[in-house]
């Protein structure tokens, strides 16, 4: 069956060659009539033919970079397509998730911007000789067809256009499977088949919608996106989780950098130059990462070392471990600097800690790292968000017991969210609230017991102090009269960690 768009473009054909035929024949016109043919060929061309035609092809002149026009059209039409073509083809994309239709060859699809009728063909040259070519169908060129009224020119070739353009990117960006990328050590870079960075399929669930943690403080977030975020607070806050719920929430890739297994700065350049745009860049317990503080570092050896390991886990251990990494902070900055100078708004940058005091002020400094967000214990309203994950209430009458007891602890969301869930198929809502209202009441006395320890401990060393310092006046020529006069410790500044490192 012919088509509206195939019956306009027949007609285009025609017409043309009336207009070739008249340019050829008006030669044997008398000179004088010869711009009147012409003039008149024309007139009569605009006046049958009033439809415009614009072309977008697949490939551009030198065949190796298929045009983004053409894939953003083949986009926006799979929406198109699907509600008016009766032929299409079906591609799986996002892991087989789902399903992406567009146009079959020749078939035609009609489109409305603003009232107004527009024709979309996908046609296909077939060159008439064959060549060899190491591409696959390179002899075909593929083209979108546009047609459209000329009375429409203005509207069609400005705003239309930029409507699908702008549609197709769009759609584009949706169905593309993200990835979360970790960093491979150097010493698999090279090689058949090596890259600096593996991935995995990014499938995480988070959303800000599922995010506890208060309404404001996530509007605030989402509202106004920025480059460099620091996200600090205890394990189980919920620092992976936001990130988690920032990806999902602007479609981008995750890089996950492990700063330890980077050798050198100039590996670490490496890296990050083979990075791509609309990605998050996530280097995490950056404390321990750039040995900013040395501390966590050092402990975790020890942890390491108390553990029992096998022979062969210990020597590569040995191997490995004798080789510290050499990036330096001021490496890192340049390069971060560097890798938003390149790509502007398209990469954020996320780094996590624990212990926010820890971080050298160059690190956090505003400008580069513009957003500090603490993650901090579950709140009331934190606790509502996960009571909606993992129980599906929006309310419950044990709120009214619920709703002072996170404010008393320090429960971690993660804690919270343990609690919760039901420990079997029996556990119904009501069975999972009280067991949290349980596990809050234990935590509560466990605070508790702690503080009034806490106290305990400092009134015998402020005894202790008291009883030195009478000690010392009554007899100036004790030692412990010296030691103390020089040390002059004001009592009322001291923290219950000092206080408690003096005791042991
Ligand atoms: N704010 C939160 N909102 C929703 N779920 C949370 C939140 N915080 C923690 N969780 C739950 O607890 C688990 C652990 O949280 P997450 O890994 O995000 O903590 P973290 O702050 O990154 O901890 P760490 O400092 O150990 O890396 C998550 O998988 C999630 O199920
Ligand atoms: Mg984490």
């Amino acid at each position: 069956m012919v088509t509206t768009g195939e019956l306009w473009a027949t007609l285009g054909s025609v017409m043309a060659s009336v207009m070739f035929a008249s340019a050829i024949f008006k030669q044997y016109f008398p000179y004088q009539l010869q711009g009147y043919v012409e003039k008149y060929s024309q007139k009569l061309f605009r006046i049958l033919y009033p439809y415009i035609e614009m072309t977008f092809h697949e490939f551009s002149g030198d065949r190796l970079k298929r045009s983004e026009a053409f894939s953003a059209i083949q986009n926006y039409l799979s929406t198109t397509a699907s509600l008016h073509a009766t032929r299409f083809k079906a591609d799986v994309v996002k892991d087989s998730q789902s399903i992406v239709l567009s146009m079959d060859d020749r078939q035609e699809v009609t489109d409305e911007f603003k009232g107004i009728k527009v024709w979309w063909v996908l046609g296909k040259n077939i060159p008439k000789t064959q060549s060899f070519s190491f591409y696959p169908a390179t002899g075909e060129k593929r083209y979108y067809r546009l047609t459209f009224h000329k009375s429409h020119r203005e509207l069609i070739t400005g705003p239309y256009v930029n409507h699908v353009l702008a549609g197709g990117k769009a759609i584009t960006v949706k169905n593309r499977q993200r990835k979360l990328y970790s960093n491979n050590p150097s010493k698999n870079w090279y090689g058949w088949r090596s890259t600096k960075w593996s991935h995995v399929f990014f499938e995480h669930p988070a959303t800000f919608d599922t995010l506890a943690m208060e309404t404001k403080k996530k509007e605030e977030i989402k509202k106004d996106l920025k480059k460099g975020y620091l996200l600090y607070g205890p394990p189980g806050t919920g620092k992976s989780t936001m990130i988690a719920a920032m990806a999902n929430f602007l479609n981008y890739d995750v890089y996950d950098l492990e700063l330890t297994t980077v050798q050198d700065n100039s590996e670490l350049r490496s890296l990050l130059i083979d990075t791509s745009s609309k990605s998050i860049l996530v280097i995490e317990d950056i404390d321990c990462s750039l040995d900013l503080t040395g501390q966590r570092e050092k402990k975790k050896e020890k942890d390491e070392d108390k553990e029992e390991k096998n022979p062969i886990e210990k020597k590569e251990k040995e191997d490995g471990g004798s080789k510290k990494s050499k990036v330096t902070l001021s490496g890192l900055l340049n390069f971060i600097d560097g890798l938003w100078s390149a790509s502007g708004e398209e990469r954020i940058i996320v780094f996590t800690t624990n212990y926010v005091d820890k971080l050298d002020p160059a690190l956090i400094r505003r400008g580069r790292m513009d957003k500090h967000i603490e993650m901090s214990y579950c709140c009331f309203e934190a606790f509502k968000v996960l009571a909606k994950n993992y129980l599906d209430i929006d309310s419950h009458e044990l709120y009214a017991v619920i709703e002072s007891m996170p404010a008393e602890t320090n429960m971690t969301p993660a804690d919270v969210a343990e609690n919760l869930m039901p420990k079997c198929d029996e556990d119904d809502t009501e069975t999972c609230l009280k067991n949290l209202i349980e596990a809050l009441k234990a935590a509560k006395e466990e605070a508790i017991k702690k503080t009034e320890e806490e106290a305990r401990k400092f009134s015998r060393i402020e005894n202790r102090y008291r009883k030195s310092k009478f000690s010392s006046t009554s007899n100036p020529t004790s030692k412990t009269h010296n030691n103390l006069h020089t040390q002059t410790i004001p009592t009322q500044n001291l923290s219950m960690e000092s206080l408690g490192c003096l005791v042991l």
